[in-house]
């Protein structure tokens, strides 16, 4: 059963105003949102805080903390937050983390007794430097976009696209934390081991198909006991929130190197993720029924529940954009690739998360799962630059007449996402966007 409360009024409004339509009708950030993030005000090096996106404002949870009248049972639950620890707040109960939010709302909502209190903790999102939200202790990268990975399956294994597994099982692989950055950061051409087509042996060199996979990323709230699985329907309790996701990958590196353990080099030089964690409550209205189509296997029973069945898919439009360098130099704005949705996912969030933990694999706060590249079914959906030039053989013609088959030097690729439905408030998800940067020098 889905759990719609007052704060997914779609008319309710905030006192902050750039937050309310019709002043900011797309705003990514109404008051129905209230991500999470940590930033640090731009140029300063104090600790980062916690705070939450309200329209073009962060309330800073470290001074609202401290001039807010809260219940004591909030003011518990803020302290971590106020400490700018955010993996303590996730590795709280669902329940607590939706008492939170209620508390947030009710103080951000128009005619607040909060107000004259809390404007004092806002700061302008264009005056903050934000960071990766939380300690990402583990990351790893799924696999379910069922239209990528049949493209690329056709690139990289041209008689046996899908596998007979891919089906059956949550495809996934371990990533990389440390090389985790937020939206804003460079991301430098890797170095790497190519085998060059028609050569005998392989060389050394900069990466010469360079791309971008469009992915969201899930954040685990409590995790579980190492040796304990966690039933499908437990898995909403273990989820906290989801970002954007740019898994950047080495084609030429990944096609010689991946076989047979899967992706290394080509995929963990750099990810880049959004600054705001959504979080799992914002994201309730946008729930949808989820099934595989009737002629496929129908998914093992500690993969399956009513609920996920029910309700276990949502529904989230995801977007690229890419700003090459002349584009930048001329003033003109980015232009849109691709456009997709969340809905195309053949397995869900809950199933992602349950199967990671089957084997009794422990999770923690703050580990981040991502879901693969979300391509939709029609060829100009691709997620990634391999599929839209498809694998680098029709090169893309943008606006200004340049082409790109993959990525160049100075190319900004930025990831947007916006959960849309009758009835509710449009939410978004900030932008995850980084530029290229020359290889080092050989
Ligand atoms: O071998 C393949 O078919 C391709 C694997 C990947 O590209 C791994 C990956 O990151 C999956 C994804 O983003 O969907
Ligand atoms: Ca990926
Ligand atoms: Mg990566």
């Amino acid at each position: 059963m889905s759990l719609l409360d007052h704060t997914h009024n779609p008319d309710a409004q905030s006192w902050v105003a750039s937050a309310n339509a019709p002043i900011a009708p797309d705003c990514d950030f109404p008051l129905q949102n209230l991500p999470y993030g940590l930033f640090r005000r731009a140029g300063s090096n104090e600790n980062a805080r916690v705070g939450i996106a309200i329209g073009d404002q962060i309330l800073d949870l470290r001074l609202a903390a401290a001039a807010g009248r809260w219940s004591s049972a909030v003011q518990v639950l803020l302290q971590p937050l106020a400490d700018g620890d955010l993996n303590s707040f996730m590795a709280q109960s669902a329940a607590k983390r939706r008492q939170l939010r209620h508390a947030l709302f009710d103080a951000l909502l128009e005619g607040s007794k909060q107000q004259a209190a809390l404007t004092a903790c806002l700061l302008p999102q264009a005056q903050a430097q934000m960071a990766v939200p939380c300690r990402i202790g583990d990351y790893t990268d799924f696999y379910t976009g069922i239209h990528h990975a049949t493209t690329v399956g056709k690139l990289f294994r041209p008689d046996n696209p899908l596998l007979p597994n891919y089906k059956w099982v949550p495809i996934g692989y371990h990533g990389r934390s440390s090389s985790i950055g937020v939206s804003g950061s460079t991301v430098r051409r890797p170095l790497g081991q190519l085998m060059p087509p028609g050569a005998e042996a392989p060389v050394r060199a900069a990466c010469k198909r360079l791309d971008h996979e469009l992915e969201l990323g899930l954040f685990v709230a409590g995790g579980n006991e190492l040796g304990e699985p966690i039933p499908m329907a437990e898995a909403d309790e273990h989820m906290f929130g989801v970002t954007l996701l740019n898994d950047w990958s080495a084609r030429d590196m990944q096609g010689w190197e991946y076989q047979p353990l899967g992706p290394f080099l080509a995929k963990n030089f750099a990810t880049t993720i959004s600054p705001w964690i959504v979080s799992m409550d914002a994201l309730e209205p946008f729930r949808i029924a989820f099934a595989h189509p009737a002629s496929d296997p129908q998914p093992l029973p500690y993969l399956d529940s009513d609920k996920n069945r029910s309700e276990g898919g949502y529904e989230i439009e995801l977007e690229v954009w890419l700003q090459t360098e002349a584009m930048r130099t001329a003033g003109e704005p980015a232009t849109r690739l691709m456009r997709s949705n969340f809905k195309h996912a053949y397995w869900t969030l809950a199933q992602m998360l349950t199967h990671h933990a089957s084997n009794g694999c422990n999770l923690q706060p703050g580990d981040l799962l991502g879901t693969g590249t979300q391509s939709g079914p029609e060829a100009s959906e691709g997620g990634s630059m391999l599929e839209l030039s498809n694998g680098g053989k029709q090169s893309l013609t943008l606006p200004n007449g340049e082409t790109r088959a993959f990525l160049a030097d100075g190319d900004c690729v930025s990831l947007r996402a916006f959960a849309v439905r009758e009835g509710a408030r449009r939410i978004g998800f900030g932008e995850c966007s980084a530029t290229v940067v020359p290889a080092p020098s050989l």
